[in-house]
């Protein structure tokens, strides 16, 4: 696991920014990105004065195409947070990169993809507003619209100058190497160990795992005997990980296709929506086996210790509403937290569409709940 990864902070207010964009000389500008998905037709945009002008010309078009049209690398849409990402191919990241400018790059990464996601949130949600109620005083002016579009095109120009999605993984792979301690899967099988002992004597059964967000298929490679692990990643680092976005993941449609354990490493913070970072929870429960599967969770410190709409006890009523209601155990180290817990009660609307089940109120709604200075405003949202 990174050390580097533990500092995450997603407050944008601590937005301090050290990270300088690389500047290029003018003729050496990239001329066509690489990009690891199949750039979308008619994506790429000229000037800044077009850009301004496409902006204006489409404030009726939905929100998310428009933002492709504006992706610099046209990365390829699957659900809001993938699209939200610039994904190319990127050049390893020297080994020598100081841990420091590895840190700020990641940290840069995670406060863009954050404004991002609250841009589009606020243009998705009053454009939902408008459809229910016209002309509703809560929608958007053109004016805001466009000056949120226009900054959705600037993030996404420096998140792409930065390397983009894929500059963002090789500096986190960076962070797991073993020179920086490994990566987080140690605390899991330490604990499965001592939780299934029978694991130990090398029983017939193996575990099936879901790794969300893999930045490397061998992490569990050691201990095929007992796991079978499979790994999923937005934009895979090797080809033994599937492109897949665990919000568009078909849903088990077997008990066999169930899953023993999910793995979450460092991906619920990565995303930029709230209410998103809840519905990747809630997915979660999904894929486990009911009774016995146990979810790994694994989030920076300051997510559960300094933010002010979260903390320890707050997940743990989350996860107790979604039916994870044995905490098998959890640990605080210098800069992440983790977790493990059973899911003792698994959906009872298992064959439905979660969304068509629910009310729009929020179970857990952003609350404040440590109105002090200096705290960060990592949140999670259930619906
Ligand atoms: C900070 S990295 C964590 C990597 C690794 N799990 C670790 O613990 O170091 C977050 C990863 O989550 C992936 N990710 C984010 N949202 C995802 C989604 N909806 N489906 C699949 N992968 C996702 C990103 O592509 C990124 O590689």
């Amino acid at each position: 696991m990174s050390v580097i990864l533990d500092t995450l902070m997603l407050n944008t207010r601590q937005v301090v920014m050290t990270v300088n964009k690389p500047k290029r000389p003018a003729n050496k500008r990239r001329k066509t990105p690489v990009t690891a998905a199949a750039p979308v037709a008619g994506t790429r945009t000229g000037s800044g004065a077009e850009k301004k002008a496409e902006i204006s010309a489409a404030t009726d078009t939905d929100a998310m195409s428009l933002l492709l049209s504006l992706t610099p690398s046209g990365a390829e849409t699957t659900s809001a947070t993938s699209s939200l990402l610039t994904v190319k191919n990127t050049k390893a990241v020297p080994q020598q990169k100081t841990s420091l400018a590895t840190a700020q790059l990641i940290r840069r990464y995670h406060v863009l993809n954050k404004e991002l996601s609250k841009c589009l949130a606020r243009i998705d949600n009053a454009r939902s507003r408008q459809l229910s109620t016209r002309n509703s005083p809560k929608t958007l002016t053109p004016e805001q619209r466009a000056a949120d579009l226009a900054r959705i095109a600037e993030i996404r120009q420096e998140m792409d100058d930065l390397g983009g999605l894929d500059m963002y993984q090789k500096a986190s792979t960076l962070g797991q190497s073993k020179q920086r301690g490994g990566d987080s899967s140690k605390w899991l099988i330490s604990i499965f160990k001592s939780y299934h002992p029978q694991l130990n004597r090398k029983t017939s059964l193996r575990l099936r795992l879901l790794d969300i967000g893999a930045l490397s298929p061998h992490n569990y490679q050691k201990h095929s005997s007992w796991i079978h692990a499979t790994t999923i990643d937005l934009n895979p680092q090797d080809p033994l990980i599937t492109k897949m976005d665990f919000l568009e993941m078909p849903m088990p449609s077997s008990p066999e296709e169930l899953f023993d354990i999910v793995c979450l490493s460092l991906v619920v913070n990565f995303v930029g929506d709230p209410t998103q970072r809840g519905e990747i929870l809630r997915r979660s429960t999904r894929f486990l086996v009911s009774g016995t599967g146990v979810l790994y969770l694994v989030l920076p410190l300051p997510c559960i210790q300094n933010s002010r709409y979260m903390d320890h006890e707050l997940l743990l009523e989350m996860m107790i509403s979604l039916g994870y209601t044995t905490l098998i155990k959890h640990h605080f180290a210098r800069k992440l937290a983790y977790y493990a817990f059973q899911l003792d009660d698994g959906p009872t609307d298992k064959n439905l569409d979660s969304s068509a089940t629910r009310t729009t109120q929020s179970l857990f709604p952003k609350k404040l709940r440590h109105d002090k200075p200096n705290r960060n405003n990592f949140c999670i949202i259930l619906a």
